[in-house]
């Protein structure tokens, strides 16, 4: 059969989206990895499926997997191109638009400027919400990674975070210290690895190795957890602009049971049709 899909990308975290609303399939997890593979298939960092909601009160249901195969809660660079596909796919004409998620509702909105904002829901620090293995809610955690002890912020956006701080993100060790965090024995679901610059209180420079996909140009959780885990420890007041790779990301966030909402672009990059096996 031939599937229709549009690739789009948000900060240069990229993205397959498919429709199954209008279109019929199932995607098996090797065939994820196939269509992820940027010299074999169509390449991406996430696929992105649009679905019916299964509540009444929600517009969609979004569902998300890595390029790995492993589907997940949350992805919010996807959230806004999310937003953006079902407004030029003319499945819906709402500005404002609520959907259901593996790691709960997500309300987006998407702006005049054709930015769109997506409420993120609020942060969550307690271990067994990511889950970390730890006794305590704390600012920070220490972690032993490769012999050295790091000191790491735990935050739940839907997806589980581990924030380091570094002094300079351009010399830090994504590559060696990112695959480690990622499969450290504390974190029995896999996280995702911040790497956090702090730039003055309002701004950040941010490099994220994601769970099942590697290091990729921009993490809109990554960016919501490094925001969320420096304003607790008290460096950071929002709101935040976030430097990632491939562009910035606005954060606001006033604590507490207050949620967090990110702004920033969406785009269009092709459609196309490909043939499942
Ligand atoms: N790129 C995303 C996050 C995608 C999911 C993540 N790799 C996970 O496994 O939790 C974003 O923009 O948030």
């Amino acid at each position: 059969m031939l599937l229709h899909f549009t690739k789009m990308h948000g900060l240069g975290n990229d993205f397959m989206v498919i429709d199954l609303i209008t279109q019929r399939a199932r995607l098996r997890d090797e065939q994820i990895r196939q269509l992820a593979d940027r010299r074999f298939g169509i390449g991406f960092d996430q696929l992105l499926v649009v679905e019916p909601p299964r509540s009444p009160d929600m517009d969609f249901r979004y569902r998300i997997f890595n390029a790995d195969g492993s589907e997940v809660e949350n992805c919010g660079n996807g959230a806004r191109c999310f937003a953006r596909f079902v407004r030029d796919q003319r499945l819906t004409h709402k500005r404002e638009i609520h959907v259901e998620t593996a790691g709960g509702p997500l309300t987006l909105v998407v702006n005049d400027d054709d930015q769109v904002t997506v409420d993120m829901g609020t942060p969550r620090f307690a271990p067994s919400d990511l889950p970390f293995d730890a006794t305590e809610d704390r600012p920070l955690h220490s972690l032993e990674v490769d012999g050295e002890r790091y000191e790491i912020g735990a935050v739940s956006m839907g997806n589980p975070h581990a924030v380091l701080r570094v002094d300079d993100v351009d010399s830090a060790p994504v590559e060696r210290l990112g695959p480690l965090i990622e499969r450290h024995p504390r974190f029995p679901r896999r996280v995702n690895a911040g790497f956090m610059q702090v730039v003055s209180p309002h701004e950040i420079r941010l490099r994220v190795f994601e769970r099942g996909t590697g290091e990729t140009l921009a993490c809109g959780t990554g960016a919501c957890a490094a925001v969320a885990s420096g304003i607790r420890q008290g460096l950071l007041e929002s709101p935040v602009t976030v430097h990632l790779r491939g562009g910035d990301l606005r954060i606001e966030w006033s604590g507490d049971e207050a949620p967090l909402l990110m702004t920033g672009p969406a785009e269009r990059v092709f459609e196309g049709r490909i043939a499942l096996a």
